[in-house]
């Protein structure tokens, strides 16, 4: 509903703070929905997406962003979750969770996702286009941040890197910005049919495409990229791609690596991250057979597909990158 009405993007074009009126007026609602966008305002203050500022006696309030509704605003260079939200809010990902009591209930393998769908969330983006489009283009706008990172935070890890490729990389957004940034890097993208086949074939090619299953054979190359892909799979199927990655790379000593950015329970830095792990694992329970996890959990499931060890070597808000080694 606030994303609907655009009430982040309004302040934020706004500049400054504002009122309940000026809101009312700027967004065009008419003046007989004031009291209930008061409402609106007031629940969306307590859940930390505004903040109310100047409630004294006879002044209007005024409602400013916080870091929550700053990740909506749909600016490209900033971290994008407006699609993400908005594809989280179509039916198609809303309907399972009505079938999430019944499934507790039930001794049975089919995810809620299933049992409102009748089949996989990988079926689905296949056999419909529009939630497959909307799907990887709010994959696609989360990436700019991860390309921040390497370059700002981390640019030594593709030292020495000649090829790469990004298992799950959808269309390409994480690839590309490695390419452009690091150009003695070679990158490949392995993503399903689906994935591949619905990129436009336009301008110049920086990344090379590659459609498959990762359950199959990975291409080999000196890194391998694994982005929000291991959560949505369980331990055994996780083991199953950890090793088919650590078959596509070198040995740790001739440089060869995993890149994993994911989510570790128990470091997030603030309370608002630690409710975004939670929730996360949520949509996982729903639609996937995936959790997200804590250090332990991974460190186990490095250890069971036969990785020597692990570093994670940057924490970033609700992400981590973790590097391990065979
Ligand atoms: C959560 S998305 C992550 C996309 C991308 N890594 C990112 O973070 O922007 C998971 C990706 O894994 C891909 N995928 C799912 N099953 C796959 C398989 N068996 N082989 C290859 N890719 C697969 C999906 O099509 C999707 O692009
Ligand atoms: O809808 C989603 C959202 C995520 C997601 C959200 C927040 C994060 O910090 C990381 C990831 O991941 C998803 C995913 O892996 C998937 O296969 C489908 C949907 C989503």
């Amino acid at each position: 509903m606030a994303l609907d009405l655009g009430i982040a993007e309004a302040i934020d074009n706004h500049g400054i703070a504002m009122t309940l009126s000026q809101l009312q007026s700027t967004l065009s609602l008419p003046t007989t929905k004031k009291p209930h966008l008061h409402r609106l305002l007031r629940m969306l203050t307590h859940v930390g997406f505004l903040v109310e500022q100047g409630t004294g006696v006879g002044t209007e309030a005024i409602y400013d962003l916080t870091p929550m509704s700053c990740h909506v605003l749909r600016k490209e260079e900033t971290f994008n979750m407006f699609s993400l939200i908005q594809s989280q809010l179509d039916f198609i990902m809303v309907k399972p969770s009505l079938h999430l009591g019944d499934w507790f209930k039930q001794d049975d393998q089919q995810k809620p996702f299933e049992m409102a769908h009748s089949c996989s969330f990988w079926e689905m983006t296949n056999k419909n286009p529009n939630f497959n489009k909307m799907f990887n283009d709010a994959m696609e706008r989360t990436n700019r941040k991860y390309v921040n990172a390497f370059i700002n935070n981390v640019s030594d890890v593709f030292k020495g890197v000649h090829s790469l490729v990004d298992v799950g990389g959808g269309t390409g957004a994480l690839s590309k910005g490695i390419a452009e940034n690091f150009p003695h890097v070679e990158c490949t993208v392995l993503d399903l049919p689906q994935v591949i086949h619905s990129i436009p074939n336009d301008g110049p090619v920086s990344v090379k495409f590659v459609s498959g299953d990762m359950f199959t054979f990975i291409p080999p190359a000196d890194v391998v990229v694994l982005k929000w892909i291991l959560h949505d799979w369980c331990d055994e199927d996780c083991i199953k791609i950890l090793r088919r990655c650590k078959e596509a790379i070198p040995s740790n000593e001739a440089g060869g690596k995993v890149i994993v950015i994911e989510k570790v329970i128990g470091t997030a830095s603030t309370e608002a991250c630690h409710e975004t792990h939670l929730l996360n694992d949520m949509l996982m329970l729903t639609a996937f057979t995936g959790t997200e996890r804590d250090e332990l959990q991974w460190k186990k499931l490095f250890s069971d597909a036969g990785f020597s060890s692990y570093q994670i070597i940057l924490a970033m808000g609700t992400e981590s990158v973790i590097e391990i080694y065979s």
